[in-house]
């Protein structure tokens, strides 16, 4: 046997004798036809498989030498004269194709991809086979790989439609009658739902599961009248509600009456101001002679904000029946002669913000500092923040140097003569009971154990006694967070375009509950903004906002300025609270806030510390915090003292890490679907369609924008404030709150404006933007031709970005930095 019969029958397995069978027989791939002459002839049917996409489907008679051929070829047969083969078709179907054919002339010589054929002058040549194109993975065997007409059709329509509209347009231009094409309803259908197109996007959040650390709030039944406190004292205790020990005062309060310097951490809630406030008012009424205004400020207590100074003051004065004992208090924002006046003639314990503080004891000399026996930084970590480090390490550098001098003045050594001998006597008192200590007691409370805690404690005092409202069989570790787990712990993740309007149902849902809430922004721009936002067109709806449909949207910017008759819609009060705010409102606004019976709190960080609202029964972090610990301090605004609450946080697809990073923390969260709130919109727009429902009010809020000038600057001014924010994330956080992978054409809209962020930049630095307002997301804007377009405005917004407005602190005075050198004032 040859090489070549043998390589033919094993490789192949067709023998060449069948296949002539195979054509005579008009088989698979053969048939008689007439050819042009009008004669029978045997015709090749073109083997589909060939076929790619320059095959051209054309019948080629066998024996016409001139003809091309696609499936013959010339080969010796089993007696060694040349014949016409018939190509096995298996060859060429991809997936069994063998590479190797062997030329006619070359029987011992193995080619892996060329074949003899006749060319078109109808002499054999080699020709290379196209096999590469039988390659594309999912074609059947019977599949030709040709192009595919259908599969840019829709591209090809939409051109063609545009092109047509093009040429109306300049026809009509040109004054011919040339009827325009209407926006169709299917338009307005598929812009509805575009908001919701992101669906699609496969979107997998797993919700970790695991034990968080739990600590207690109320341990035992240990009650207030089992410390060594003064009777009255305790009975007013009792006649306000607070006749249980909490488990940090129950652990703490006999350490601090003992008059050492104690570091106590306990979760947010958990009583901690009482904690101090029970000794030391406890211990100023030991005092025999009773002090006087005279002896000065025996205790102050140093808190991160003006309210929490306002509430601390104010517990001071509730718990605190005699009447010799004054309190008093200094924050950024008040009237500086007052708060001087207030000093001069003398009080005991004094609460204050670090900045004000500072302030009068470097320029107020009627403010005598030597006479300070305890001091008390509540809020440590927070105090710590945004370099105030160096404020408390001054006012505590201030406090010991007046202590010294007070020891070397032979003035005062004069007049505290009888005193003196007072202290010999009463030497083992704490430094708190008594007058003439020249010792001070520090405490510092916490809600966390950070490294810049214990750095703190450090240098304020040389020893301490820690205590940790955790049980003793918990160890404490720094990494976990302790939050109380009587807050449920939720996430609703959003498309970032749905954010306001996912926002808008919660509150509504809220209101409908009865609900006090908390909802942290990132600045007080974004606050200003969307408290302005959601009084005027959340709050209020146009009364017959059910009938006002075109196709399937509720056309709510269609409206005449005249007959827009509105309705109160959502029966909330919404309140807003931020840093840059004038100090009186913001003391009404807190106040209001506190006393209301259900609301809504906008506010920045600066209400995330301390502050006290004991209704407040939902925490919302519209926007991430920015370090772990801001997390923590935001929920613990609920769930205080037992309570239950719930906290939810805002986060985006690409924020999704978050949670994994809480998890390292110790703190779990579940999922809340947005669906649950959205669901809320259908009764306010009176659509049953909740996605169209989301739409509308998404559409409300933009054409509010377009209409009111003055709400467009501030949406700018919001934007553009967040991006600063969210684009100097802390470096912590940075790689989960990235900037780079935010889509801000979506953020944009998050804030209901239809502009590029690029052009919102340029109003808000006060340049002309040229172009016509560009629309952000086309898909959105189904009433692009039926609404007049806002012109651009005209010399831009010469507002500047106030700098200042962005990074006033809650720690600062709250005076203007000036130039001139400060004198001393009497
Ligand atoms: N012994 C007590 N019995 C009942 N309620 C108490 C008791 N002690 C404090 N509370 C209440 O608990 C709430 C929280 O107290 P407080 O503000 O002192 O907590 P905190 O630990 O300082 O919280 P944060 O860390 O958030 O500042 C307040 O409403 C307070 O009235």
């Amino acid at each position: 046997m040859s090489s070549f019969e043998f390589n033919w029958s094993a490789n192949k397995k067709i023998e060449p004798a069948k296949v002539f069978a195979k054509r005579k027989n008009n088989g698979n791939n053969a048939k008689i036809a007439l050819n042009n002459a009008g004669n029978k002839t045997d015709f090749q049917k073109p083997v589909k498989q060939f076929k790619h996409k320059n095959v051209v489907e054309k019948e080629t008679p066998i024996n016409k030498p001139n003809v091309q051929s696609t499936n013959t070829f010339l080969k010796r047969n089993n007696k060694g004269h040349k014949k016409e083969f018939q190509k096995p078709v298996e060859q060429f179907n991809h997936k069994n194709v063998v590479d190797k054919e062997t030329p006619i002339n070359k029987p011992n010589v193995q080619s892996t991809n060329i074949f003899l054929k006749r060319n078109n002058e109808g002499h054999k040549k080699e020709f290379q086979k196209p096999v590469r194109q039988f390659q594309p993975r999912n074609i059947q065997d019977n599949e030709t790989p040709v192009d595919k007409p259908y599969e840019n059709l829709n591209i090809l329509i939409k051109r063609k439609q545009k092109k047509d509209k093009l040429a109306a347009k300049n026809l009509a231009n040109e004054g011919n009658d040339v009827l325009l094409p209407k926006p169709t309803t299917n338009n307005n259908k598929t812009t509805q739902h575009s908001l919701f197109s992101d669906r699609s996007k496969n979107m997998f959040v797993k919700c970790p599961k695991g034990v968080s650390v739990v600590e207690k709030v109320f341990s035992a039944d240990k009650k207030f009248s089992s410390l060594n406190i003064h009777k009255h004292l305790l009975s007013n205790l009792e006649k306000i509600n607070f006749s249980t020990l909490t488990n940090v005062q129950e652990k703490s309060i006999p350490v601090v009456l003992t008059g050492k310097n104690v570091l106590i951490r306990s979760q947010t809630g958990s009583g901690k101001t009482l904690a101090y406030a029970v000794p030391i008012v406890d211990a100023l009424q030991s005092i025999t002679p009773r002090i006087q205004r005279t002896n000065g400020v025996q205790a102050i207590v140093v808190v991160p904000t003006r309210e929490l100074a306002l509430q601390t003051h104010e517990l001071f004065g509730k718990i605190n029946t005699f009447q010799w004992i004054v309190v008093g208090h200094l924050c950024g924002g008040e009237n500086r002669k007052t708060e001087k006046i207030r000093l001069k003639k003398g009080v005991h314990i004094l609460v204050a913000t670090p900045g004000r503080l500072l302030d009068h004891i470097l320029h107020t000399t009627a403010f005598a500092i030597d006479s300070v026996r305890c001091l008390v930084l509540d809020e440590a970590d927070r105090l710590l923040d945004m370099g105030f480090k160096k404020d408390i390490v001054k006012i505590v550098e201030e406090l010991d140097k007046a202590k010294v001098n007070s020891e070397y003045n032979p003035l005062a050594m004069l007049n505290k003569k009888t005193e003196q001998t007072h202290v010999e006597e009463d030497a083992d008192l704490p430094a708190l009971k008594n007058v003439n200590s020249k010792s001070r007691q520090t405490l510092l409370l916490s809600a966390t154990l950070t490294k810049g805690i214990a750095e703190l404690a450090d240098f304020t005092m040389k020893q301490h006694i820690y205590v940790d409202a955790l049980d003793e069989s918990s160890t404490v570790n720094p990494e976990h967070m302790v939050i109380p787990n009587t807050v449920k712990q939720e996430f609703v993740m959003t498309y970032v375009k749905h954010r306001l309007f996912t926002l808008s149902a919660l509150l509504v849902a809220k209101a409908k509950s009865n609900s006090k809430v908390f909802v942290f922004m990132a600045t007080a721009q974004m606050v200003e903004y969307h408290h302005e936002l959601f009084t005027k067109y959340l709050l209020k709806m146009p009364v017959n906002r059910g009938k006002l449909k075109s196709g399937d949207v509720v056309l709510l910017d269609n409206m005449d300025e005249g007959s827009d008759e509105e309705e109160v819609a959502v029966d909330l009060n919404i309140f807003a609270l931020h840093g840059s705010m004038d100090q009186n409102v913001r003391k009404e606004v807190f106040t209001s806030f506190r006393a209301a019976k259900k609301g809504v709190l906008l506010c920045t960080d600066v209400a995330a510390r301390g502050l006290d609202v004991p209704a407040a029964d939902c925490i919302v972090q519209y926007t991430g915090p920015s370090s772990d610990e801001d997390y923590l301090h935001r929920v613990g605004r609920t769930g205080r003292a037992g309570k239950s609450g719930s906290s939810i946080i805002f986060l985006t697809h690409e924020e999704q890490e978050y949670i994994t990073r809480l998890q390292d923390h110790k703190v779990f969260l579940s999922e809340h679907k947005p669906d649950d709130f959205l669901k809320h919109l259908c009764d306010l727009m009176e659509e049953e369609d909740q996605e169209k429902a989301a739409t509308a009010v998404q559409r409300r809020y933009e054409s509010a924008l377009n209409k009111d000038q003055e709400l467009f600057k501030k949406a700018c001014f919001a934007y553009s404030s967040w991006s600063r924010f969210y684009n100097t994330y802390p470096t912590k956080l940075r790689s989960i709150f990235d900037f780079k992978k935010a889509n801000l054409g979506h953020y944009v809209t998050s804030f209901a404006l239809r502009e590029t962020p690029t052009n919102v930049g340029k109003i808000v630095r006060g340049q002309v933007v040229k172009k016509e307002p560009q629309r952000l997301n086309r898909k959105l804007a189904t009433h692009d031709d039926d609404q007049p377009k806002r012109p651009p405005p005209t010399g831009g917004f010469k507002r500047k970005i106030n700098s200042v407005c962005l990074t006033t602190s809650e720690f600062g005075s709250g005076l203007a930095p000036s130039k001139k050198k400060k004198k001393k004032s009497a």
